[in-house]
């Protein structure tokens, strides 16, 4: 398997904690847990009942009270009810504010998991244990931590960085493919935004790159984290360069939303790449053949990997009214993320409504 016989590797996140990758890391866990913890909760989905018991068993063996907790599926996961049930759990157990919480799960789940580590007690420790791509590469890292509501995506949520990350490459192999897909949505992201070779990675063999077993999968994971690890140890709250990780996910977040979390995230964020990018030429970031070039690269290296690029074309009120409740919108401006070039990320504000929805008619089919 791809990163069984190597070393692990270490990215520090600034000098606050470190992402370790590799194979078999899991069994670190417990190393990564700072002075004084005594319970830890382990917080999963029902389809990781199993890694989260090796978990638990790890910990207990350390020498931590440790108890699993599960929690629904997917998107389903992340409300205020569930957080509530999990709030509920750990004051009944007694956890202190020098206990801890694990996430093992995708994004959804170290999402959630983050954001009750945030709020208990207002704040105790996270260590995350992704067990998607897209939780390695993206959800994991950073301490953004949230739960969405009835109006939108993320809307509730807290920074609160995790004291460790640990990506096991060998839990991959289980991951459905269509989920391992929706992952490569945030690594392209980051070659867009950041670094190009990421995208020849893909380009040069998209078949490979759909797969778990890619012998390249584990350069594309450390340059996604790298993108975001380095972003978020300067920008941790989002003021201002961190925004550039939230490319495609203005009209991304609105898909999703519309389309009540039926959607996966990284499907919509392809659609809302897209979207961005013919928004871009329209404004005049994108311009001349260059621009068309790099508008026509993102629908070939999104597609080749079998990502959407296409959204149906009657919901533009909808997506509009989702995309005001973006958290880079400032009163009624819309601010996007855009691209000047490869690699050069700008900002757009307040685009009028009619280029908004020309961009919309250009990612739209019947
Ligand atoms: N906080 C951030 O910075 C950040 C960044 C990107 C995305 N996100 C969030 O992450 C979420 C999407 O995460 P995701 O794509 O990981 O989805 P997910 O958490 O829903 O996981 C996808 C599916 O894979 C299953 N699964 C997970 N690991 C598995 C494994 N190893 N083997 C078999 N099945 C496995 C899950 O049970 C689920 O059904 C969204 O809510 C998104 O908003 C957050
Ligand atoms: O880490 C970030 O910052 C990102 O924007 C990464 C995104 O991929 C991620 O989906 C994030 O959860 C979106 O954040 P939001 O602030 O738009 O809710
Ligand atoms: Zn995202």
């Amino acid at each position: 398997m791809t990163g069984a016989s190597t070393a692990p590797t270490v990215i520090p996140v600034g000098s606050d904690y470190d992402v370790v990758i590799g194979g078999g890391v899991l069994e670190q866990v417990a190393d990564l847990l700072r002075e004084g913890v005594e319970r830890v909760l382990v917080v999963h989905p029902p389809t990781l009942s199993g890694l989260a018991d090796r978990v638990v068993g790890l910990l207990t063996d350390k020498g931590y009270a440790a108890e699993p907790a599960e929690v629904p599926d997917a998107e389903s996961a992340k409300t205020s009810t569930v957080a509530a049930s999990l709030w509920g759990r750990l004051g009944r157990a007694g956890f202190t504010r020098s206990d801890a919480i694990v996430g093992v799960g995708g994004g959804t789940v170290t999402d959630l998991a983050g954001f009750v580590a945030a709020t208990w007690l207002r704040g105790v420790q996270v260590v995350q244990v992704p067990t998607t791509l897209l939780g390695m590469v993206d959800a994991a890292v950073g301490g953004k931590t949230g739960i969405n509501t009835e109006e939108g995506k993320n809307l509730v949520g807290a920074f609160h960085p995790p004291v460790g990350v640990l990506c096991d490459i060998d839990v991959l192999r289980s991951l459905p493919e269509a989920d391992f897909v929706g992952g490569l949505a945030e690594v392209i992201k980051c070659g867009f935004i950041a670094d190009p070779v990421i995208l020849d990675l893909v380009a040069q063999d998209p078949t490979a790159a759909r797969r778990a077993d890619n012998p390249r999968l584990r350069e594309l994971i450390e340059r996604a984290i790298r993108v975001k690890a380095d972003v978020v140890a300067v920008d941790l709250k989002d003021n201002a360069v961190r925004e550039i990780l939230n490319y495609g996910h203005t009209f991304g977040h609105a898909i999703e939303q519309v389309e009540q979390f039926s959607w996966r995230h990284g499907e919509a964020i392809s659609v809302g790449m897209v979207y961005v990018a013919e928004l871009a030429r329209l404004t005049g970031h994108l311009t001349g053949p260059e621009g068309d070039d790099l508008v026509a690269w993102h629908r070939a290296v999104l597609e080749s990997v079998g990502l959407p690029t296409t959204y149906r074309p009657d919901r533009f009120e909808a997506l509009l009214t989702a995309m005001s409740r973006d958290k880079k919108a400032r009163g009624s401006t819309l601010r996007f993320v855009v691209l000047d070039g490869l690699a050069e990320p700008a900002r757009l504000a307040g685009p009028s409504e009619e280029l908004l929805r020309a961009a919309y008619e250009l990612v739209s089919v019947r």
